[in-house]
């Protein structure tokens, strides 16, 4: 992976990107010559069937593994969001987000205002004092959120980030992504894997389609729908119809 100044205009680009786990008879062969370009601050979501190589798709791009395949190139710093929030459980809030502040040697001194204004970004001023099995799960997220920001990161990346919360939890979720990503002061590029048709046409500029395993772009589909979005709009209803049809056909086709 190279990871070049954040002055060419693509931020995160896939050139015939192909990954294979294992070898001769129990070889997996998780994605084919996967192609894709994300401008600085596109939010681009990820869907397909189970097992199509989302997840590794998102690995490659974080340096987690390596193609055996093609070229990754990456501009500037990546962090990364899971379903499960990952904090450290006897750590409080404010303590996950400042070990963050410390990892990027943020000074000392500036580290608990920046934690406080971190925590004020995602609805959670006033709860740094709490440990993660205090707060709910919509709650831990916010707070992986605000860890994922205080990485000061160019490229964030969620693999299901919000698949363990009820609808109304990832409703306000969806609407703190949106607002998060305009008070962080610069483009923030989001790659955004979900099963969720509706929650990628919710939040994306751009929805990918890949096939069933291994992973190839099938499908790419711009969402031209003015912001701020409601999940269940008409408009977000219509064109996430038309996605999972595709889907559909592609799930069936390999009779899965
Ligand atoms: N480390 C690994 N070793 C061997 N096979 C793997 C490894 N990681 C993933 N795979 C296989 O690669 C394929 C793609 O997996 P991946 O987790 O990327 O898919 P996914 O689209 O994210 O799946 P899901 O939607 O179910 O989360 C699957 O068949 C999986 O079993």
């Amino acid at each position: 992976m190279t990871t070049a100044a954040v002055t060419q205009t693509a931020a995160v680009t896939l050139a015939g990107v192909s990954k294979t786990y294992g070898r001769g008879a129990a070889a997996v062969h998780a994605l084919d010559q996967v192609s894709l370009s994300t401008a600085p601050g596109e939010f681009t979501c990820i869907i397909g069937a189970s097992g199509c190589g989302k997840s590794t798709l998102l690995s490659l791009v974080a340096g987690l593994d390596q193609p055996t395949g093609g070229d990754i190139t990456v501009n500037g710093r990546v962090a990364f969001m899971f379903q499960e929030p990952g904090l450290f459980p006897w750590l409080t809030a404010g303590g996950n987000v400042e070990l963050a502040l410390r990892a990027r040697k943020v000074p000392r001194s500036e580290r608990k205002a920046r934690t406080r204004e971190l925590l004020e970004s995602v609805q959670l001023a006033g709860f740094a004092g709490k440990q993660p099995h205090e707060l709910s799960g919509g709650m831990r997220q916010r707070v992986a959120l605000a860890r994922a920001l205080a990485q000061d990161a160019d490229v964030l990346l969620m693999d299901e980030p919000f698949g363990a919360l009820d609808a109304m939890t990832r409703d306000l979720l969806h609407d703190e992504l949106d607002r998060v990503r305009i008070s962080v002061g610069k483009p923030l590029t989001v790659l955004f894997v979900t099963h969720n048709v509706r929650e990628a046409v919710r939040l994306g500029d751009r929805v990918v389609l890949l096939s069933s395993r291994p992973g190839r772009v099938i499908e790419e589909y711009q969402v031209p729908i003015d912001r701020p979005r409601r999940i269940d709009s008409g408009q977000v209803a219509e064109l996430a119809a038309g996605i999972t049809d595709r889907l559909r056909a592609e799930v069936s086709r390999h009779g899965s």
